[in-house]
C-alpha cells in the first residue's frame, strides 16, 4: 500500500476499507478489507479500471462526485442515509437484516504529490449495524406515531387525533370563511347488541361498521371513533345539504348492512346528528355540541335517522 511497511501493516488491518484510484479511474491499490468483502483477489484488481471492477457503481455519479474532489481539492462524503451502498460488498453481520450488501459511509479525498493531484483515496466505512438499527428505529417510530393517531380496534383516527383534526379545520374554516360540517354517529341498541350475541360480536360489528362509512366518506373527510359506540366525520367545505344527503346516505347503507359474525347474520342501524360551522360557533367544542343535539333528537325521534342542527334551531325558534 505504500513505501512505509509500517503504514502498509496498518492499512492491512485496518477495519475501513482503502481504495486507491488514479485519475483515470484505474484501480493502484486497494487493502485487504476491501478485498475480502468484495470477494475478490487483492492483487488482480490493481491495475483495472474501477468502473469493470465494480460495473455496479452510478458512474455519472461517481465521475462528478470525483470530479469535484480534484476540482476543488476538498474531501467529500457520501452517507448511507443518501446512498444505501456504493460497492456491493458483503457484510458480516451475525444478525439478519434486511439489506444484502453492506451499508456503507464513503470518503473521497484527494492524494496531492508535488503540489499536483495525482490520485483519489476512497474509505469505505461498514455502517451495517448502524442502518440496520436506524432503520428498526423509524419502523418503531412510525409505530408508535400510528398507535398514537389510531382507534387500535377500528383502525379509524381515535377521538384525541380526530379532536386535533378538528380544531385546525375549524380554525381554518374561520378564517377563510369556508363551509365545514361535523357528522356524528351512534349505533342504535349497541348495548342491546352486546347483551345478546356477546363483546366478540359487538366489537366485529364496530369494525365493518367503521370500514363501511369510511367507504362512504371523501378522501378529504376525516373520521373518527368518538367513544364506544360513537363515530364522527368532518367534512371541509361542505354545507348542510350537502352533509345532511351524506348523513343519508351512510345511514341507509348501515341499515342495509349485514354482518356476519360466527353463524349469525347481525343486522344494525344508526342515528346520526349533523351539524355545520355557524357565526356564533367560537370553538370547535361548540359544532361537536350542535351535532351532539342533533344525534339526541334522532334518538328520542325514533332512531335510524339523520337530524340536522339547523332544523332543530327551527324547531326551537317555531
Ligand atoms: N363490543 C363493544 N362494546 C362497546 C365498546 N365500547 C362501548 N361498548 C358498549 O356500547 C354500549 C353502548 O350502550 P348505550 O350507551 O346504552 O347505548 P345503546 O345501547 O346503543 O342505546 P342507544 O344509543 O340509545 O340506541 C355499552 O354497552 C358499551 O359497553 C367496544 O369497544 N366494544
Amino acid at each position: 500500500m505504500s513505501d512505509n511497511p509500517l503504514c502498509t501493516t496498518i492499512t492491512e488491518q485496518l477495519n475501513t476499507g482503502v481504495l486507491i484510484l488514479d485519475l483515470n479511474y484505474n484501480i493502484v491499490e486497494w487493502n485487504r478489507f476491501f478485498a475480502i468483502h468484495a470477494h475478490l483477489n487483492l492483487q488482480d484488481m490493481v491495475g483495472k479500471n474501477v468502473f469493470t471492477a465494480f460495473p455496479e457503481l452510478p458512474k455519472r455519479w461517481f465521475e462528478r462526485k470525483l470530479s469535484s474532489v480534484i476540482q476543488l481539492k476538498t474531501q467529500s462524503f457520501c452517507s448511507w442515509e443518501q446512498r444505501h451502498h456504493l460497492f456491493e460488498l458483503s457484510h458480516s453481520r451475525p444478525i439478519t437484516t434486511d439489506s444484502h450488501f453492506m451499508a456503507q459511509n464513503c470518503t473521497f479525498f484527494p492524494i496531492e504529490t508535488n503540489n499536483e493531484i495525482t490520485h483519489i483515496c476512497i474509505l469505505i466505512e461498514d455502517v451495517t449495524d448502524v442502518c440496520h438499527y436506524q432503520t428498526r428505529l423509524n419502523k418503531t417510530l412510525e409505530e408508535l406515531a400510528k398507535a398514537n393517531r389510531i382507534d387500535g380496534l377500528t383502525q379509524v383516527f381515535n377521538r384525541k387525533h380526530w379532536e386535533e383534526c378538528l380544531d385546525k379545520e375549524f380554525s381554518r374554516a374561520r378564517r377563510y370563511d369556508h363551509g365545514l360540517a361535523l357528522i356524528m354517529f351512534d349505533l342504535d341498541h349497541f348495548k342491546l347488541l352486546n347483551d345478546t350475541y356477546g363483546h366478540q360480536c359487538g366489537d366485529q360489528v364496530l369494525i365493518k361498521t367503521a370500514q363501511k362509512i369510511s367507504s362512504l366518506l371523501r378522501l378529504c373527510d376525516q373520521f373518527g371513533r368518538y367513544g364506544g359506540e360513537e363515530f364522527a366525520a368532518i367534512l371541509p367545505e361542505t354545507d348542510l345539504a350537502g352533509a345532511v344527503d351524506v348523513a343519508e346516505r351512510i345511514c341507509r347503507s348501515i341499515e342495509e348492512l349485514v354482518i356476519e359474525f360466527q353463524d349469525k347474520r347481525i343486522r344494525i342501524s344508526t342515528s346520526v346528528g349533523v351539524a355545520t360551522i355557524n357565526p356564533d360557533d367560537k370553538r370547535y367544542e361548540d359544532l361537536i355540541s350542535n351535532a351532539d343535539i342533533a344525534l339526541y333528537e334522532a334518538k328520542e325521534t325514533g332512531r335510524n335517522k339523520v337530524c340536522a342542527a339547523k332544523e332543530i334551531e327551527l324547531i326551537l325558534e317555531d
